[in-house]
């Protein structure tokens, strides 16, 4: 990787305890599928139009609770205040002085009333979603719900490829296994059954299945979008059990070390999904080109991870800016230079394999 991503990682590096640097950048098993995530957009290629651009480009999109978004997102990812002081605030601010939708969650060690209220009063149009794991006990999924309800967030983001935690081998050879005293998951405090005034650990579960979303679902008004889908069956499923969006995600390869790259697995998710829904993607999103071939194959929009923790490990809500400024600018960019007027001039026809047709 080179250019600004890479730089706000070289400096994350730089500053950040080694531990939290390893527990960001890893993954499952030997981290072929966090490796193969970036190199799958680089087996792809761009088959650009000409003579029918323009010289102004609508890059927005619309996503459920977020009209009028930018096509990148803040996807979730856990621990911010372990990457800066500022934490999820600073992140909060960043995506929404950017138009950049922040999916926040269970994992965050700021609340999420106090995330969203940083990013409204940045912007006061700003889009915060709330990012959970269905919990065995449906008290605890219901009372985080309501706290992202009265946050003002405006969808959630449900993760479902996490039915037990993925073995990362890094961690386990750190000992990265529990959040350093003084830190904690915030979301998660007071809960029911929990201890009062204290956190519950965040619970995995694989007895989850589809009646536990439809509880969910009954549960709330906002959107839910179903994160960590690749196989086209359960995209189908989740638009007929009543989702309002499919993530085509492998959790940047930290989950299991054997699925398919997260672009590799989009089209057939699109052509399951069949429109009725908006497709998310995430996993190794690096450059503004991976957002055009993301949306030329039916993402509506893609979400990035390590590299809004990079920036801010490397610069707080600067460091976030610069890293979500320079992925958009490069889209805009990519778009000019495939005669795209917007995002809907992107079709599937604009993606080859990179040394011979697709
Ligand atoms: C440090 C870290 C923490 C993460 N925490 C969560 C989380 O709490 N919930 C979740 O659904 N996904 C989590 N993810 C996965 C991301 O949402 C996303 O799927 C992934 O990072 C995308 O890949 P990328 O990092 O290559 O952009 C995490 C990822 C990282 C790197
Ligand atoms: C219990 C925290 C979950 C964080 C996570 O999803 C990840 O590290 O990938």
């Amino acid at each position: 990787m080179t250019g600004v991503l890479a730089a706000a990682r070289d400096r994350a590096r730089d500053v950040l305890d080694p531990a939290f640097y390893d527990y960001v950048a890893g993954g499952a098993g030997r981290e072929r599928v966090v490796a193969d995530n970036e190199r799958a957009f680089d087996r792809l290629a761009l088959l650009p139009r000409v003579l029918r651009g323009s010289a102004v480009r609508d890059t927005t999109v619309d996503l459920p609770g977020a009209p009028g978004a930018a096509p990148v997102l803040v996807a979730p990812t856990a621990f911010h205040r372990l990457a800066h002081p500022d934490g999820e605030l600073a992140t909060a601010r960043a995506a929404a002085r950017t138009g950049v939708v922040l999916v926040t969650g269970m994992a965050a060690t700021t609340a999420v009333a106090e995330v969203a209220a940083a990013a409204r009063a940045a912007d006061p149009a700003a889009a915060v979603w709330f990012q959970l794991y269905l919990q065995p006990e449906p008290e605890v999924t219901e009372c985080l719900v309501r706290r992202a309800e009265r946050a003002g967030c405006t969808a959630l983001v449900v993760t479902v490829d996490s039915p037990v935690f993925g073995r990362r081998e890094r961690d386990l050879r750190n000992g990265f296994t529990d959040l350093p005293a003084g830190y904690a998951a915030e979301n998660m405090r007071d809960l029911p059954g929990g201890p009062p005034g204290r956190t519950r650990d965040i619970a995995m579960s694989p007895a989850l299945s589809w009646d536990d979303l439809a509880r969910l679902r009954e549960a709330t008004a906002l959107p839910v979008l179903l994160k960590g889908v690749l196989h086209p069956a359960d995209a189908r499923l989740a638009v007929e059990r009543g989702a309002d969006g499919v993530v085509v995600s492998n959790h940047g390869g930290r989950q299991c070390d054997a699925v398919p790259a997260a672009v590799d697995a989009l089209p057939a998710v699109v052509a399951a999904v069949d429109g009725r829904v908006p497709v998310l993607l995430d996993g190794g999103v690096r450059r503004g080109t991976d957002v055009a071939v993301s949306l030329a194959l039916g993402a509506t929009a893609v979400g990035v991870g390590r590299p809004v923790v990079w920036g801010l490990a490397a610069g707080g809500e600067a460091g976030v800016r610069q890293v979500l400024e320079e992925l958009l600018d490069e889209y805009d960019h990519a778009l000019a230079l495939c005669g795209a007027r917007g995002n809907a001039d992107l079709a599937p026809d604009l993606v080859v394999r990179r040394g011979g047709a697709r």
